[in-house]
């Protein structure tokens, strides 16, 4: 096995850790970066068509306020484009298809029945969400009693219709890809809390929308462009296929070893989310409070589905593409087509419930199952794509799911700060670490640059 040393090693090429390896670079200091897989990018991905060409697999939006992304962008020079919104929305409830118009008051949400009692309960949240310190949501004057409850818990203390009921549900798993039922209220309030920079506080309309929110913003060729073109500046010092299996500190440094190389370093920096980091072996052990955080963040259970059409046909019938279903497989969609729209892209998110359901089915019943529900979505059309495929989050090893770690009532308050409190030589990054967009690609380049700064003035 190959030994080399520096003053920093990073453990993950993920957004989180490029970003404090350009950083570090930048600040003069020799660093390494040791990544798991054969690319970098870990939870942005282009996800192969084959035909040679990629759709987004993972990662795939940007909004307004997500300025550290934006900026990482424009550096690496990537172009990005509006997300397709031009029409209106479908909304499958009940066994019917109806559409909607996103340009109303209540922007991307369905004008279900109870609608009203919907817009009351968000209010609150949105209310409940000013209380909490973005990122330290622990420090909220009413932290014990939010994070003793589950979100599902609280959003059924609201008298809600059938239909409200169904939407504060598909919003917890639109965004975190788990069921209400699994994420403490608290975590909640912070992930709307964090959806937002310095000066514009997070709301839940910025999470949810296409227009004026997280969903606004797509990028040419993938938005695997900007951590590709990153590693590629970093040259030779970001080595693949290198699982990092244990960490070893002693008073003279730490010894980190991966398959086929051992890096000694002054710090280490570990990027990626507590789950995934539960797997390296730690010497001497890690303080209590952090190995049981990393027992106590789960990630979310997610799967994106693709079509290839020859043209974006439901445009010409007046449809963005953008779909929320309450049966079938897929439960919201988007057009993911490219921006010359020279093509025609369907993306199905298929969430936590339907792909735990498909864990052991074989790939072509989970097509078949997924083609079922883009026919009820948007006509059979929609049914015979030329191509499709399929990104399965739950089963990547260096993932173990997507899109985020969550965290069930009483982590973040008897656990929380452990996500970011060093522990020795030991430093954390990953967007779960993140104060503004934790969750997303913004939360993991803010994270790298946090982290940056801090090994920086220990070193
Ligand atoms: C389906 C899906 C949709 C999403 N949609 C969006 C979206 O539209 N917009 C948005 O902003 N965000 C979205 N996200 C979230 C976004 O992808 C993440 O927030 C972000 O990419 C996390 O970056 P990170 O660097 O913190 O972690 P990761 O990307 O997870 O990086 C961690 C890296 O560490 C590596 N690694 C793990 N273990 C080891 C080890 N032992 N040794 C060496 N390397 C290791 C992994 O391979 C990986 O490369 C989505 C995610 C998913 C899965």
């Amino acid at each position: 096995a190959a030994a080399v040393s520096a003053d920093v090693v990073i453990v993950g090429a993920g957004l989180a850790g490029l970003t404090a390896a350009r950083d570090l670079v930048a600040a003069g200091r020799s660093v390494i970066v040791l990544e798991a897989r054969e690319r970098p990018g870990g939870r942005v991905y282009g996800l192969p068509l084959g035909d040679g060409t990629t759709s987004e697999g993972g990662a795939e939006f940007i909004g307004p306020t997500q300025d550290r992304i934006a900026a990482l962008t424009k550096e690496m020079g990537v172009e990005t484009f509006p997300t397709y919104n031009t029409g209106k929305n479908v909304y499958y409830r009940n066994g019917r298809r109806s559409l909607y118009a996103t340009d109303g008051i209540l922007g991307a949400v369905p004008p279900d029945w109870g609608v009203v009692d919907l817009q009351l309960a968000l209010l609150s949240l949105g209310n409940m969400a000013k209380e909490v310190p973005v990122g330290e949501p622990w420090k909220a004057p009413k932290a014990e009693e939010w994070d003793s409850q589950t979100f599902h818990t609280w959003s059924r203390s609201h008298s809600l219709s059938n239909g409200a009921r169904f939407l504060m549900d598909a919003f917890i798993s639109s965004t975190l890809s788990v069921r209400s039922r699994d994420v403490s209220l608290l975590y909640v309030l912070n992930y709307v809390a964090s959806a937002g920079n310095e000066t514009s506080p997070g709301n839940v309309d910025r999470l949810i929308n296409t227009r004026n929110g997280a969903q606004e913003t797509r990028f040419a060729g993938g938005p695997e462009q900007v951590p590709i073109r990153l590693a590629a500046r970093l040259g030779d010092r970001v080595r693949y296929n290198a699982p990092v299996r244990r960490i070893a500190s002693t008073s003279a440094g730490a010894a980190v070893t991966a398959d086929g190389i051992t890096v000694t370093a002054k710090r280490v920096i570990v990027a990626m989310s507590p789950a995934v980091a539960s797997k390296i072996d730690f010497t001497p052990a890690l303080p209590a409070s952090r190995l049981q955080l990393m027992q106590r963040y789960p990630m979310g259970s997610i799967a994106k589905f693709v079509g290839v059409y020859e043209t974006p046909f439901w445009r010409a019938e007046g449809l963005t593409g953008q779909a929320i279903a309450d049966s079938g497989v897929i439960d919201v969609t988007f057009d993911n087509s490219p921006p010359d729209g020279s093509r025609g892209i369907l993306m199905g998110f298929i969430n936590q419930s339907n792909i735990r359901r498909l864990d052991a089915a074989p790939p072509e019943e989970v097509k078949a199952a997924a083609l079922d529900s883009f026919g009820r979505l948007f006509g059979d059309k929609a049914r015979s794509p030329s191509l499709t495929a399929m990104q399965r989050w739950d089963n990547e090893t260096w993932s173990g799911g997507g899109p985020v770690g969550v965290a069930a009532p009483g982590v973040l308050t008897d656990f929380g700060a452990a996500l970011r409190a060093p522990c020795g030589l030991v430093h954390w990054a990953g967007t779960e670490t993140s104060g503004h967009w934790t969750g997303y690609m913004d939360g993991a380049v803010r994270s790298g640059e946090r982290v940056a700064k801090e090994v920086g003035t220990a070193l």
